[in-house]
């Protein structure tokens, strides 16, 4: 409390005790006022002569805490909250940033960019449930910047143990921030394996045998949202292979929205290393809007025909790759041949992993191969004539979702 208050006089009227609002938690404010009365500087600058009246509790100490700030923060803590007396004991301590402080600026510098990011093994974590999850995930903190002590106290203190805790000016929080509305704390935390974390029991609970694989996925937007309906879906992991945006990238984890700590993310992966993260009897489908095939005939008597579309000829994105081989002699027939079949036929008998390609070029090669090898196929989504694609992001939330009706008929539930 010593360092929490100072005495200043005004004139000739009696020094008082200054109290900062936004350091005080209930308790410690019910304290401060108990040495009545007291001068309470608001964070809007206003200063307040306060008594305590007997028998009252002290307004300002409820009202510290909005009702929406109370609810975030037993949503953040769960039950058994952290006491701040807890706070106090741990004995933990916390630096406050200095003018001209260049911590702040220059891990941001780092964490920001990619290759930096992957030779220091950091990411950037940025809000209190984001780190929160985080946290119970078993995600390790390095440091906190924090404009409020609040919102290090709402963390758990068994975690904080060996972080360096450093409180700096809102402003320049907000001056690093990607939010819309910046929440006052960011995190570096070690670059998340995913084997050492601990996902949601609830999340275990309802996990499909159904894998995500992303190919050459660059946006990051569409990366998140891909990742929170893999979470919503309950898909068992998501592969991402080298090509595809860095999952722990800043505008990535905004679009995840606490889904990197709720499903499997293994980033980065070569395709012959993927099989090694699919179990063993796993059919690869990918899913192609079949957009550089020709719409044939209706009179083709195979299945897709019935939803007007049917592989006509080689995809010309393919015949770049075809001509290439058949100057150098190489043989003609390396493509795959894939069976396209509508996105809500059955296939999801085995265990299934599902391919999105990327924005820009659609399904690699190595991924039809892939499907052509495990006994997969291509899952086309129907859309009307004249419409080329879907988003990536949409694509793979309507084949999850249909992935997981078609495993909850089969179970009869
Ligand atoms: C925007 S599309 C790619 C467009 C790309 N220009 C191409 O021609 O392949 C991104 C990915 O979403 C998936 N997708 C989009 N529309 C689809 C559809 N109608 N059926 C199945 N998958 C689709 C595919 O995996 C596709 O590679």
């Amino acid at each position: 409390m010593a360092a929490l208050v100072k005495r200043v006089g005004l004139g000739t009227r009696p020094l008082l005790p200054v109290v900062q609002a936004w350091d005080l938690d209930a308790r410690r404010w019910v304290r401060a006022l108990r040495r009545s009365p007291v001068k309470v500087l608001f964070p809007s600058g206003e200063v307040v002569e306060r008594k305590l009246d007997p028998g009252k509790q002290p307004r300002k100490a409820a009202a510290e805490a909005s009702p929406r700030e109370q609810r975030q923060k037993q949503q953040i803590q769960g039950p058994a909250s952290q006491t701040p007396s807890t706070w106090e004991e741990s004995g933990l301590r916390y630096d406050k940033a200095f003018p001209g402080d260049k911590r702040l600026s220059s891990v941001m510098t780092i964490v920001k960019s990619r290759p930096f990011r992957e030779k220091q093994g950091k990411i950037l974590l940025e809000g209190r449930r984001l780190i929160a999850d985080a946290l119970k995930a078993g995600a390790v903190p390095q440091i906190f910047f924090f404009s409020r002590l609040e919102y290090i106290k709402e963390l758990p203190i068994e975690k904080l143990k060996g972080v360096s805790l450093i409180k700096v000016k809102f402003e320049d929080i907000k001056d690093w921030s990607d939010l819309v509305t910046p929440q006052g704390i960011m995190g570096i935390f070690a670059k998340p394996d995913h084997v050492k974390m601990t996902y949601p029991e609830t999340q275990l609970r309802h996990t499909l045998p159904i894998s995500l694989i992303c190919d050459n996925l660059r946006d990051p937007g569409n990366l998140g949202t891909i990742l929170r309906s893999a979470a919503g879906a309950g898909c068992s992991k998501v592969l991402l292979t080298k090509g595809c945006v860095d999952a722990w990238e800043p505008k990535v984890l905004r679009a995840g929205m606490g889904a990197h700590f709720q499903v499997p993310i293994i980033n980065n992966l070569d395709w012959e290393a993927v099989p090694d993260h699919l179990p063993t009897d796993t059919r690869v489908y990918v899913a192609d809007n079949c957009g550089l095939y020709v719409q044939a005939q209706a009179q083709r008597s195979n299945k897709a025909s019935d939803y007007g579309w049917v592989r006509d000829q080689r995809p010309l994105k393919f015949h770049e790759y075809e001509e290439e081989d058949l100057e150098s002699g190489a043989s003609q027939c390396w493509l795959p041949e894939l069976e396209v079949q509508s996105y809500d036929s059955d296939w999801t008998e085995a265990p299934a992993a599902v391919v999105i390609g990327g924005e820009t070029h659609g399904v690699s090669l190595e991924s039809l191969q892939l499907a052509e090898s495990t006994g997969g196929g291509r899952l086309l989504i129907p859309v009307v004539p004249g419409v080329d694609s879907l988003n990536s992001a949409m694509a793979a939330s309507i084949l999850l979702f249909e992935g997981k009706r078609q495993l909850r008929v089969r179970d009869g539930c």
